[in-house]
């Protein structure tokens, strides 16, 4: 999802020129950006409140689903909303294929930069939930066994206060929070507490959907940290439009990446091409010559082998 960016950003202080905070009106207070994304909110109670009615009509009693949630988002992109661009039809559905790939093994969790409203993140919670509803039905995961229980499966990280909120809010009605979590702050300030919590090469999928400008400075600081594990699977949208040149060049050429350019139509704007960038991170050593390194089968045997650095074993 994005949004119009200079229009969006002209007004984030919501402070009126020469007027002190005590003389603002209400309306004057919040940034006409979070305004908008009040619309969004009302939007969702009303519609809420509405089905809530409808249930104590005597009919069957609806249920406030996150497939429901996603689709209202997507109605009020596509009319009061037009402002909200939402990563819908193909960039939805390369997302989903991505999170579908990657193997939701014990201690591996999934990330989000860029939380905005929760739109992405409702679709990344309910991609896993799918996952564990099938594996219970066919007893691939044992309930006992679940590896929901005691750790969030998805992370998803948000500067703006704000919109961390709402996208919280969004996660709630979606019945997700127990699955997708959100922390507040910058990505570069927070990637080092997924080591804390989740620990070395934890992550299996990575979905960059902060500033373009800084997706190569996040990337390398998950490599310096061995927080991706090898096939840790990493979409990163919005690659033309605003764009991340750095990052295009460096996932292309880098022998460590197995990279496709996906070129896309933004949700509903036939006419603005952009780029999906989907990359599997083949591991550290991908692409090192492996001179200087021992072949397995020359590997030292007995106990030489300690006089080795561990790295170069790997
Ligand atoms: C394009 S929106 C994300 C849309 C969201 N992934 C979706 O599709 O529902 C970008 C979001 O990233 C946030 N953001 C930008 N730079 C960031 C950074 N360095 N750290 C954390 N969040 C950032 C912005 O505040 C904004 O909410």
């Amino acid at each position: 999802m994005s949004y119009d960016d200079e229009e969006y950003e002209d007004d984030q202080s919501g402070q009126a020129p020469g007027l002190s905070f005590g003389q603002l009106a209400l309306s004057g207070v919040l940034s006409s950006g979070y305004r908008k994304l009040g619309m969004l909110i009302e939007h969702l109670e009303t519609r809420t409140y509405e089905m809530q009615i409808m249930g104590s009509t005597g009919g069957p009693r609806p249920r406030i689903t996150a497939d429901w949630v996603l689709k209202e988002i997507d109605k009020f992109a596509q009319g009061l909303g037009k402002w909200l661009k939402v990563a819908g039809d193909d960039k939805a559905e390369i997302l989903k294929h991505s999170i579908g790939s990657r193997p939701l093994t014990e201690h591996k969790t999934m990330v989000e930069f860029g939380s905005f409203v929760g739109y992405t993140a409702t679709r990344m919670g309910r991609a896993v939930e799918l996952c564990y509803e099938k594996g219970y039905a066919d007893g691939s995961i044992l309930f006992e066994d679940s590896r929901l229980q005691g750790a969030n499966r998805i992370t998803s990280m948000e500067i703006d206060p704000v919109h961390a909120c709402i996208a919280r809010h969004v996660l709630d009605m979606s019945r997700l929070s127990h699955i997708v979590e959100v922390w507040i702050g910058q990505v570069k300030d927070l990637i080092p507490r997924l080591i804390e919590e989740h620990g070395e090469m934890s992550l299996n999928m990575v979905f960059m959907d902060q500033r373009g400008t800084t997706f190569h400075d996040d990337l390398s600081q998950l490599e310096e940290l061995s927080l991706m594990f090898p096939n840790c699977r990493i979409v990163a949208d919005n690659c033309v439009k605003p764009g991340s040149p750095v990052y295009c060049w460096h996932t292309t050429v880098s022998e460590r990446y197995k990279t496709t350019n996906y070129s896309l139509n933004e949700f509903l704007e036939s006419t603005i091409e952009d780029w999906q960038v989907v990359c599997d991170y083949l591991g550290p050593l991908a692409g090192v010559p492996a001179a200087g390194r021992p072949s397995p089968w020359e590997a030292p045997r007995g106990e030489e082998w300690r006089s080795y650095p561990i790295r170069d074993l790997r």
